[in-house]
């Protein structure tokens, strides 16, 4: 199979490293091209031993996967440029906000399917949310599946959803980043010793979370005795509203896919 990645970037980077992690796919079945970076080029072929190439007749001739990896503000150009080389492949797109009708304005009736994952695709696990439309076939659907499944988890949704997994689970690894560089930071004492306890403290909690049919709010007052160290600590984020802020993040985040939508679909 070949499959091409149109974006050579963080999210096309983490696909490629999960996917060839995971053993589903040889690294001669990839290839990727990008706007002008060729550096980029060169570093992912250096590191992955995937293909590179500028010339996007011979790229995408004997293309049964393309997949659509670059920021939505330049989706139209880039669709726009791929256009009279396609044939009939299967195209997936994992830009945020933008729509499969978008996405069949510019380049025509095709099999699409329009994919949110994230960036731990690069250690397979990504959870990834999925949308196809009416065009694709069975054997194409499966197609994706293996792909998505190789990086990670794969949940099925409408399209109208998708928006809410980019908020929640596309952007999600950095909020937890974002938490993790506020942990360590009050742990500065520790120095170098403080990573080691907040990683395994997530691992442990993600871990408690899948294995042990207790909802987090049971996990939690699990934690809590009352009049304890976790009590106190509960309190001050209780104080400033962190649940409100973490809605409000997850809305906006949300909100602003729909905005990426209406900001980059208008076709002039
Ligand atoms: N990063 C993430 O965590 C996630 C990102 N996504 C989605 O993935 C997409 C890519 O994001 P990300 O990897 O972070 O972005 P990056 O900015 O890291 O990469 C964008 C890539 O697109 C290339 N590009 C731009 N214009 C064109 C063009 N006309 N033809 C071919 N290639 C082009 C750029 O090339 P050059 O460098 O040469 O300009 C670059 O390689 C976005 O749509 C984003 O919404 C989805 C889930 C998670
Ligand atoms: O920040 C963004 O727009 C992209 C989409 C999801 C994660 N990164």
């Amino acid at each position: 199979m070949k499959i091409v990645f149109i974006g050579a970037g963080s999210m096309a980077e983490a696909m490629i490293k999960g996917m060839k992690n995971a053993s589903s796919f040889e690294h001669d079945e990839l290839w990727v091209t990008n706007k002008n970076d060729s550096a980029r080029l060169e570093l992912l072929s250096e590191k992955y031993g995937v293909h590179r190439s500028y010339d996007l007749s011979s790229l995408l001739d004997e293309a049964d996967v393309v997949i659509l990896a670059m920021k939505p503000k330049d989706a139209k150009e880039a669709l726009a440029s791929i256009q009279p080389h396609l044939r009939q492949q299967l195209i997936i797109s994992v830009l945020a906000g933008l729509s499969i009708s978008f996405i069949e304005n510019i380049i025509g009736e095709a099999a699409i399917a329009r994919a949110m994952p994230n960036t731990s695709a690069m250690i397979g696990q990504s959870a990834t949310g999925l949308s196809f439309n009416d065009h694709i076939l069975d054997s194409q659907r499966v197609t994706v599946l293996s792909i998505f499944s190789a990086i990670g988890s794969v949940t099925c949704v409408e399209e109208a959803r998708l928006d809410l997994v980019t908020g929640l689970s596309g952007s999600g690894p950095a909020y937890i980043y974002y938490i993790v560089e506020a942990m360590e930071k009050a742990a500065s004492e520790l120095g170098e010793d403080a990573m080691p306890f907040i990683i395994q403290t997530l691992k442990g909690a993600a871990h408690m979370l899948e294995t042990s049919n207790l909802s987090p709010e049971d996990l939690r007052k699990a934690i809590t005795s009352e009049g304890g160290t976790t009590e106190a600590g509960i309190a001050q984020l209780e104080s400033r509203h962190v649940k409100d802020a973490f809605a409000e993040c997850i809305k906006e985040a949300t909100d602003h896919s729909g905005r990426l939508r209406r900001q980059f679909e208008q076709i002039h």
